[in-house]
C-alpha cells in the first residue's frame, strides 16, 4: 500500500506519515529532507552567478550522510530548500530516489508537497492536510523552542507564509491538492486525534476499494 501525504509547512504531515508507517508497518520517506539538504549544501552561495547549478550538483550527488533531520530542522535551511525547489534540474535529480521508495515491494508512506500528485500520482490512498497557518506557526514555535531556539513568532509567521506562497508558485512542482486526494484539517485535532482521522481514512479507503 502507497501512502501519500501533502500539506504545507508545518502543518504535521511528517508527524502523521511516521504515524502511518508505524501504525501499517510501511517504511517511510520525509521528501522535504532531500530538499532541506540540498538547501544546507548551498547556504550562502544564494546570490553565486552559478546558484541553480550548483544545486543541481548537490541534488545529483547527495548522499545518505546528507539527509541528518537534526542538521536540517531549521526554519532557515526550510527556506533555502524552498528556493532550490523551485529549479527543475533539483526536482529532476531527486524524482528517481522518491519514486523508487514509492514502488519498493509492500510499499510505503511519502510525505511533501507533490506526492500525490508527482510521485506517487497512484498511490492508494492520498490526504492533503490543511491547519490554520497561525496553529502552524504555533506548533513550530514550540517546536524550536523544545530545543533550545529563540523564536520571534512574527517572523516565523511570515517565514512560513512566504514559504508557503513560493511552493504554492512554483512552475516546477506539484503543490496542490489532487483530485483523489483526502481533505484532513487538523486545525482543532491534537496528534493522536488526527492519527485516528487519517487512519480512519486509510482503512476506509481501502475497504471501499476491496469492495467491502
Ligand atoms: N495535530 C497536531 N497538534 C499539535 N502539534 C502537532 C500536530 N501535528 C504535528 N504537531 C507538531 O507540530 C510540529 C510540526 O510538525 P511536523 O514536523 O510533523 O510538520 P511538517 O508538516 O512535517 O513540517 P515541515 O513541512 O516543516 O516538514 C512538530 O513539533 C509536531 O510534533
Ligand atoms: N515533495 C516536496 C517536499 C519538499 N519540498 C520543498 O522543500 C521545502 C521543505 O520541505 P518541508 O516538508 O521540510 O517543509 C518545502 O517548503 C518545499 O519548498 C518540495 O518542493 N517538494
Amino acid at each position: 500500500m502507497i501512502i501519500a501525504v501533502d500539506g504545507p509547512a508545518a502543518s504535521g504531515k511528517g508527524t502523521l506519515a511516521a504515524g502511518l508507517a508505524q501504525h501499517y508497518r510501511l517504511p517511510c520517506l520525509d521528501t522535504g529532507l532531500l530538499y532541506r539538504a540540498v538547501g544546507r549544501a548551498v547556504s550562502g552561495l544564494e546570490d553565486a552567478p552559478d546558484f541553480e547549478a550548483r544545486a543541481i550538483a548537490a541534488a545529483q550527488n547527495l548522499k545518505q550522510d546528507d539527509i541528518d533531520p537534526e542538521a536540517l530542522v531549521s526554519a532557515g535551511v526550510g527556506v533555502l530548500a524552498s528556493k532550490v525547489a523551485v529549479i527543475a534540474g533539483v526536482r529532476q535529480a531527486l524524482f528517481d530516489y522518491q519514486r523508487d521508495f514509492a514502488a519498493q515491494p509492500g510499499g510505503a508512506v511519502l510525505d511533501g508537497r507533490d506526492i500525490g500528485t508527482v510521485i506517487a500520482p497512484h498511490a492508494d490512498v492520498k490526504l492533503f492536510i490543511r491547519t490554520d497557518s497561525k496553529v502552524r506557526m504555533e506548533r513550530r514555535a514550540r517546536q524550536l523552542e523544545k530545543r533550545g531556539e529563540a523564536v520571534d513568532r512574527y517572523a516565523l509567521y511570515h517565514q512560513i507564509e512566504e514559504r508557503d506562497a513560493r511552493d504554492m508558485a512554483n512552475p516546477n512542482g506539484g503543490f496542490y491538492k489532487a483530485e483523489d486526494a483526502h481533505l484532513l484539517d487538523t486545525t482543532l485535532l491534537d496528534i493522536e486525534a488526527s492519527l485516528r482521522a487519517a487512519i480512519a481514512i486509510v482503512d476506509g479507503t481501502m475497504a471501499r476499494k476491496a469492495g467491502l
